[in-house]
């Protein structure tokens, strides 16, 4: 099961941004190339899990293929947290830290009452989703839940446990320097 997946993890790349260790993956980075089977496999997985929502969100730009995919299959729309503001009314400004970078990201399209499911290609540092659900919070929406592909060196518990919400990964992913281990979830 996942068999796509699981190879594509075979022979990953490690590169250094700073200190911090980083695999460069299909599904992560769009190198190498995205195969339709891969994405495929892993929207599948991922809609078999997906909670009752009327709004995916995802944030640009590694989000995107994946909540994409998933919105093709279920129908239910997807908006994306973008990097760039539109200044148009209602949008609101949120401030990102990952591992090895900060930005600015802008939410545009979401509203009170939605329901709200968050999907990522990665969880690490958690910097991201910390800095989206408190916003979602305040707009009004309901967090269904957040779901992403990997789970870096346990962010998902961490951040899980910290606001009070559930997050479900495909695959745990053990980086140190240059080691790297992944652990299926099925
Ligand atoms: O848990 P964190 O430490 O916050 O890391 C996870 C975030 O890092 C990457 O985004 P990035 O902003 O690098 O943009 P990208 O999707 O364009 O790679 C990734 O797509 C996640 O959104
Ligand atoms: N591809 C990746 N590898 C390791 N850490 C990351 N953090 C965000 N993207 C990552």
């Amino acid at each position: 099961m996942l068999d796509v997946l699981k190879e594509s993890l075979a022979n990953v790349q490690i590169i250094k941004k700073g200190d911090y260790s980083y695999f460069i993956h299909p599904l992560a980075d769009g190198i190498p190339n995205i195969s339709a089977e891969l994405l495929d496999e892993v929207s599948d997985e991922i809609v078999k899990r997906l909670p009752p929502c009327n709004l995916i969100l995802s944030p640009e730009a590694m989000g995107i293929p994946i909540a994409t995919a998933v919105s093709l299959k279920t129908s239910i729309p997807c908006s994306i947290i973008r990097k760039r503001s539109y200044g148009i009314s209602g949008e609101v400004c949120i401030k990102q830290h990952t591992g090895y970078s900060q930005s600015m990201m802008y939410i545009n399209g979401v509203s009170a009452g939605d329901e709200v499911v968050l999907i990522d290609d990665i969880i690490s540092t958690g910097g991201t989703i910390r800095a989206i659900i408190p916003v979602l919070k305040t707009i009004g929406a309901q967090v269904k839940g957040v779901i992403v592909l990997f789970n870096k060196n346990h962010g998902a518990e961490k951040v899980s446990q910290d606001l009070g919400i559930s997050i479900d990964s495909l695959v745990d992913v053990e980086l140190v320097d240059d080691k790297i281990d992944f652990f299926m979830h099925q």
